[in-house]
């Protein structure tokens, strides 16, 4: 029974369901890091919100984790390549709290115009300073967005409602889902230059981060204000205090800090700060979906191997996940043989899909095929960090589908280029769910996959499978089943020898030795 460790304070929702779903769960939440690593051996899935950090540290002693599970959107607590490089699967819900923290960007705005905590606190206080608090109005001013991806633009639809101006930078938004958001995409120095407040909702990369620092902040209107509830470091917070402290800056309302949990700041304190602990996602609506998306998530992934919302892994539908369990057999086993068969360095590799499997998603199997091909040369490799290696090793990968069957209903074939040649493999699933090899470099086969196989390639003259079983079975091993293939008679066949033990290398080199054999080499899987 998979077992899952829930280490941040999410909805009761979650361990509901992980039970639901025949899932262990325990709840410790507050663990410092060494606590976690003491414990994370025992558990397949971990869920967590941001305060727990998923480092190399912890991802190096967590031996049995299959799962992350943000309940969340963003993942910056979380070292995703390292996750990657052990195969641990890393998912967030990145839509389930997105409008909750679009509006508290929006309560945040509001509450800097107005100056709603201070005034709150001196009211309290029993003050009635009705001439100390002088806001402005919304209306007509214009809201500059950085980063309109899900809460950026239901923040600037908001403020569109508010009837502010918004314009918008972000890179990756098409001059049409500007048009149809009803915003300005301008770039960053002109909205600087234009914004009357700056609210920020990119994630935290190499690229954003400090993006608002002392130039940038320099550049911006007179009397901006500043909201923040996408990530600490995104502003230097030395900065912004300058900016404010100078009277450049009319105020910030912060959500999210550079170091956190934040207990001291630079910036407490002061009068024209709005602060929150990290609220941005906490309200009831939000964490209930959060909760159960990565619950209903983890569990897909750990009892099915269905992958949805993955940052480091193409997605599997529970439909497709049992449909395509057969397939990843036959993938890895294509991938395999071709690795072991392959001696020089691999420079491209192409998957086909004929037939029924072409309706499927076929990226898992591509992922499948990478990882049975590069785990004889290397070793942790797995189909999460499979593609990123082939990607770093400059290995062109690419697929192609065809719907229309050939041959065989379904058919998934492995081209690999060497420098030196290309070589390809293929097969089917007979019966719907075993895997076959019915093509080696060309030459139809008929072959079940076994634990120890010979794979020989020889020319085709009488006498040698005579002396192949001689040599075997001097050697006391014993032939499980023997396939063989060729193009044409007389021309270059092909032997695949299932046997019962693993094989000898001075047995392979014997058989090597023999007439007619090109190539001998002994297959494990
Ligand atoms: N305060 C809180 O509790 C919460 C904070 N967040 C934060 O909000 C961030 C944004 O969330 P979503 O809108 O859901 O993410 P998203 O991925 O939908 O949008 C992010 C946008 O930022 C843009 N972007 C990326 N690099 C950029 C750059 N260099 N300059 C300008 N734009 C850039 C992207 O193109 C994208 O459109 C999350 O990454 C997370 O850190 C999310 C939820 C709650
Ligand atoms: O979803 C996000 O990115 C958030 O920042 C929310 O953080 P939290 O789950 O409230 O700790």
């Amino acid at each position: 029974m998979p077992k899952v460790l829930i280490s941040d304070s999410l909805s009761p929702r979650a361990v509901e369901i992980f039970k639901e779903r025949g899932i262990e769960v325990d709840v410790k939440t507050g663990l410092k890091p060494d606590e976690l690593k003491a414990i994370i051996g025992g558990y397949d899935g971990l869920a967590i919100r941001s305060s727990t950090k998923v480092t190399k540290d912890v991802l190096a002693v967590a031996t049995n984790l299959r799962v992350v599970g943000r309940a969340g959107i963003g993942v910056d607590n979380v070292d995703v390549p390292a996750a990657t490089a052990r195969g641990v699967v890393v998912m967030n819900t990145p839509f389930g709290n997105s409008i909750t923290t679009a509006e508290h960007a929006i309560a945040m705005m509001m509450a800097l115009a107005r100056d709603i905590p201070e005034a709150n606190a001196s009211t309290h206080a029993g003050k009635w300073e009705k001439n100390r608090f002088m806001g402005v109005e919304l209306y007509g001013k214009t809201l500059g967005v950085i980063g309109c991806g899900n809460i950026g633009s239901i923040v600037a639809d908001r403020a569109l409602g508010l009837k502010m101006k918004v314009v918008a930078f972000d890179p990756f938004l098409s001059p049409e889902r500007a048009q149809d958001l009803g915003v300005e995409k301008v770039e960053l120095d002109e909205l600087l230059r234009r914004a009357d407040f700056i609210t920020l909702h990119t994630p935290l990369t190499n690229e954003t981060r400090a993006i608002l620092n002392r130039d940038s902040l320099a550049r911006t209107k007179k009397g901006v204000r500043i909201i923040n509830c996408a990530r600490g470091g995104l502003i230097v917070e030395e900065d912004l205090k300058a900016a404010i402290e100078s009277g450049h800056v009319a105020g910030a309302a912060l959500d999210v800090f550079a170091e956190e949990p934040a207990k001291q700041n630079g910036l407490f304190g002061m009068e024209r700060v709005i602060c929150t602990p990290h609220l941005g996602a906490s309200t009831t609506e939000a964490q209930e979906n959060v909760a159960l998306q990565v619950a209903e998530q983890m569990a897909d992934y750990l009892v099915s191997g269905a992958v949805v919302n993955a940052l480091n892994m193409p997605s599997v539908s529970a439909e497709d996940a049992p449909r395509l369990r057969p397939y990843m057999k036959l993938a890895e086993q294509l991938g395999s043989f071709a690795g072991q068969i392959t001696e020089t360095g691999l420079k491209a590799v192409t998957v086909e899909f004929e037939g029924q499997v072409a309706e499927l998603n076929t990226r898992p199997l591509t992922a499948v095929v990478l990882k049975g091909l590069l785990a004889p040369l290397m070793e942790s490799v797995n189909m999460v960090n499979a593609p990123v290696i082939a990607r770093e090793r400059e290995i062109k990968v690419s697929e192609t589908k065809r719907q229309d069957a050939g041959d065989y209903q379904t058919l998934i074939r492995v081209i690999v280029s060497t420098e030196a040649r290309t070589r390809t493999l293929a097969g089917t699933l007979f019966g719907g769910d075993k895997p076959r090899l019915v093509e080696i470099e060309d030459v139809p086969i008929e072959a079940e996959v076994t634990p120890n196989m010979l794979f020989i390639r020889n020319e085709d003259k009488p006498g040698f499978i005579g002396k192949l079983g001689t040599a075997l079975g001097d050697a006391g091993v014993n032939i499980a089943t023997f396939h063989l293939g060729r193009t044409a008679a007389g021309e270059t066949a092909i032997a695949l020898v299932c046997v019962d033990q693993p094989l000898g290398d001075d047995l392979v080199e014997r058989i090597r030795a023999l007439p007619s054999v090109v190539r001998a080499k002994a297959l494990t899987f």
